[in-house]
């Protein structure tokens, strides 16, 4: 078993008295500048002008350019998407690092595929929350948090790691559990999950059960409740107690259909096709194709993101939703 930490384990507090500069203040600059806020560090946060910037300022943070946010800070935490990050760290951020600095990162992405090649002068770090930025703060402000992920690329200082899990601490995950790990392995890990179970798989899932029965004349709108907004239903069970709980608070017929037909649609042939994607992403198949979409106006994921937005089965839950006006109140704790 991995060992986990808690707050009762992070003792040290390299952290005090160091300013916090957060580069971007999207889903997840904002939330981790506004829990390091709340905690009681010194956070600015750097972002070009727009509507990031004027959130933050609205928020009450110093707003300052990127460069400058460099400049004045201690610690970098970079959180701008993963496809911009290498050229805004080049442009503004590098000649502004001074050494003794912390260069901090929620995702490897970038140090693992080379995209950014850091000084050896300064600490980089990884605090990676596993969970979605507005739930980070959500989970924050009642007082709970999101577990996460720390690692440690290179330790110029000789206390790095307490650094990370100082800045994990003040995010509020060592209050739901903080894991070591390293960037490769959470690189791989996270570029895995995220295309195979947690948003692939399960909108492939949801997509191709939405498309069988309507396509067998079953309403769009009973095909909706029954693949796709009872899903989070059925998610919260297994969060909450794994499958015994979700089974258990279902019925015996949809246990025994789950346990002889779900191996039907998911089964070696998906394994294979896993394992290939897990190849894809461990040689930097999956980041090479990413970046030269990116490079290319990002041609390929707007036309899948239009085809998304176009689906009947966003149409019949946008339609749905607005009859629902208590499912989008989950906004509710977001600043
Ligand atoms: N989304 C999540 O919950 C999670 C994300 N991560 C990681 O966190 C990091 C940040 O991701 P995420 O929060 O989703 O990013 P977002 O897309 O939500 O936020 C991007 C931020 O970067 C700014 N930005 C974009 N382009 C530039 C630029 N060229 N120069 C300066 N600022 C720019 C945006 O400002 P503007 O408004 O001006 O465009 C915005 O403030 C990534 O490494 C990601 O992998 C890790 C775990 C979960
Ligand atoms: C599952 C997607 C994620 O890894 C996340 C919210 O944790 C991301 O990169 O956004």
């Amino acid at each position: 078993m991995v060992e986990m930490l808690y707050e009762k384990d992070v003792t040290t507090n390299y952290l005090d008295g160091k300013k916090v500069a957060f580069v971007g203040y999207g889903a997840q600059g904002h939330a981790q500048a506004n829990n390091l806020r709340d905690s009681g560090f010194d956070v600015i946060v750097g972002c070009r002008p727009g509507q990031s910037a004027d959130k933050a300022r609205k928020d009450g943070f110093e707003v300052y350019s990127v460069a400058e946010a460099v400049k004045q800070a201690d610690w970098v935490q970079m959180l701008t998407p993963d496809e911009v990050m290498a050229d805004v760290y080049k442009e503004e951020v590098a000649d502004n690092l001074e050494a003794g600095n912390v260069l901090g990162f929620s995702h490897g992405f970038n140090v693992y595929y080379k995209e950014i090649v850091p000084p050896a002068d300064v600490d980089v770090v990884m605090m990676a929350p596993k969970g979605p930025g507005n739930l980070c703060r959500r989970t924050y402000m009642e007082g709970f948090g999101v577990p996460a992920l720390y690692a440690v690329w290179q330790d110029a200082s000789g206390h790095a790691e307490d650094l990370a899990k100082e800045f994990a601490k003040g995010n509020g995950a060592a209050r739901a559990g903080l894991l070591a790990t390293t960037f490769k392995e959470e690189t791989d890990e996270d570029l895995f999950g995220e295309q195979n179970v947690l948003m692939g798989g399960v909108t492939a899932l949801i997509q191709t059960g939405f498309e069988v029965l309507t396509e067998a004349g079953y309403s769009p709108e009973l095909a909706f409740f029954e693949v796709d907004h009872e899903m989070k239903l059925i998610c919260d069970l297994i969060y909450e107690g794994g499958f015994a709980k979700m089974y258990k608070d279902c019925s015996n017929t949809s246990e025994y259909g789950s346990y002889t037909r779900g191996p039907k649609v998911i089964n070696e042939e998906s394994k294979r096709a896993m394992k290939q994607n897990l190849k894809e992403i461990q040689d930097g198949t999956f980041a090479k194709e990413f970046m030269e979409d990116y490079h290319n106006g990002f041609k390929k994921l707007y036309a899948y993101r239009k085809e998304m937005e176009n689906s009947k089965l966003q149409e019949v839950g946008d339609e749905l939703r607005t009859k629902m006006p208590f499912v989008a109140a989950e906004d509710k704790y977001s600043d």
